[in-house]
C-alpha cells in the first residue's frame, strides 16, 4: 500500500483494498469505544462498500470490536422490498451484521417499499429517525453538538460510482444540490433502481471521518476529477469531506488517473 498525506492510500488490488480497509474500521471501532463506549457507522452498498463488510466479518480481529454497542446507519438505500437483492441493508445483513450477530436494534434502516407509503414518506421517516436519535443521543450523553438534526456519525463508508456519485447523489440532479435538508428522495435516478432515498451532502459531512471506498478502472476519471479539485454538482465525490478526516482508499486501478501532484511525497 501507499499512503499519501492528503489522505489517499492506494492498495495493489481489490482484496488488498477490502481487507485493509476491514482493518481501519475495526482499529477505528476500537479506538472510538474505548474514548465513548459505543461507536456509529454510516454504511455503504455497492461493490466495494459490502466486500469489505464481509471482509469485517471475516477478520480474526473482529471480535477486538464490541459489536453489541456499534451503531449502524445507511448512506443511502435503494426504495425496493425488504428481501430484494438491489436493497443495500439486505447485502450488509448477509455480509457483515448477521454474521457478527448484530443487535437489530442499533441497526437503522431505511423503509423498504413494504412500509406504508412512497418514497418520499421513506426519506422523511429516515430523517424522523435520524433527529430522534440525535435528540437522545444529546440528553444521554452531552455529545458536543454538530448537527442537532443528526446523530454523531464516527466513520462514514462511500462508493463513488463511474459518473462520481456517492450516496444516490448524482451529478447535476436535485439531490446533490439539495440544502437545509439531511435526507433526499430520489425518484428518477440514472442507476437503476429509480427510486431511492440519500443523505445529503450536508448530512455526510457532518461525519467525523468519512472514507471514499473505490476500486476499478471504470472509476479512474472519477477519482481523478473528484481529487483535481471539480466542482460537488458535477462530481460529488469531489464534496464529500469528513470534519476531521477524509480518506480516499483506492485500488491500483482506481487510481491511475490521479493528477501527478497528489501523488509526490507518498510512502
Ligand atoms: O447504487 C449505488 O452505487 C454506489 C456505488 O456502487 P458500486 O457498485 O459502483 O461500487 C454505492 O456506493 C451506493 O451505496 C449504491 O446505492
Amino acid at each position: 500500500m501507499r499512503q499519501f498525506p492528503n489522505g489517499v492510500s492506494i492498495h495493489p488490488d481489490f482484496d488488498a483494498l477490502c481487507s485493509a480497509t476491514a482493518g481501519r474500521m475495526i482499529t477505528k471501532l476500537v479506538d472510538v469505544q474505548s474514548r465513548r463506549g459505543e461507536a456509529t457507522v454510516v454504511l455503504t452498498g455497492g461493490s466495494a462498500g459490502i466486500a469489505v463488510l464481509a471482509a469485517v466479518a471475516a477478520a480474526p480481529a473482529r471480535s477486538a470490536v464490541d459489536w453489541q454497542r456499534v451503531n449502524f446507519w445507511w448512506g443511502d438505500e435503494r426504495f425496493v422490498a425488504a428481501d430484494s437483492p438491489e436493497r443495500n441493508a439486505r447485502a450488509a445483513w448477509q455480509a457483515m451484521l448477521e454474521p457478527l450477530g448484530v443487535d437489530p436494534m442499533r441497526v437503522h434502516e431505511v423503509p423498504s417499499t413494504e412500509a406504508p407509503g412512497d418514497v418520499e414518506a421513506a426519506a422523511a421517516a429516515y430523517a424522523g429517525e435520524l433527529a430522534a436519535v440525535a435528540e437522545a443521543e444529546e440528553l444521554a450523553e452531552g455529545f458536543e453538538e454538530i448537527d442537532p438534526r443528526l446523530p454523531r456519525f464516527d466513520v462514514l463508508l462511500l462508493g463513488v460510482g463511474p459518473d462520481a456519485h456517492v450516496a444516490s447523489l448524482f451529478p447535476e440532479m436535485a439531490g446533490i444540490r439539495t440544502t437545509d435538508e439531511t435526507v433526499v428522495a430520489v425518484r428518477d435516478s440514472p442507476k437503476p433502481p429509480p427510486e431511492r432515498v440519500s443523505l445529503t451532502l450536508e448530512a455526510i459531512n457532518t461525519a467525523e471521518e468519512v472514507w471514499l471506498v473505490v476500486a476499478g478502472e471504470d472509476k479512474a476519471g472519477a477519482v481523478g476529477l473528484a481529487l483535481a479539485g471539480a466542482g460537488p454538482v458535477q462530481v460529488p465525490a469531489a464534496g464529500a469531506q469528513g470534519r476531521a478526516k477524509t480518506r480516499w482508499l483506492v485500488d491500483q486501478a482506481a487510481a491511475s488517473q490521479l493528477p501527478e501532484r497528489l501523488l509526490e511525497s507518498g510512502n
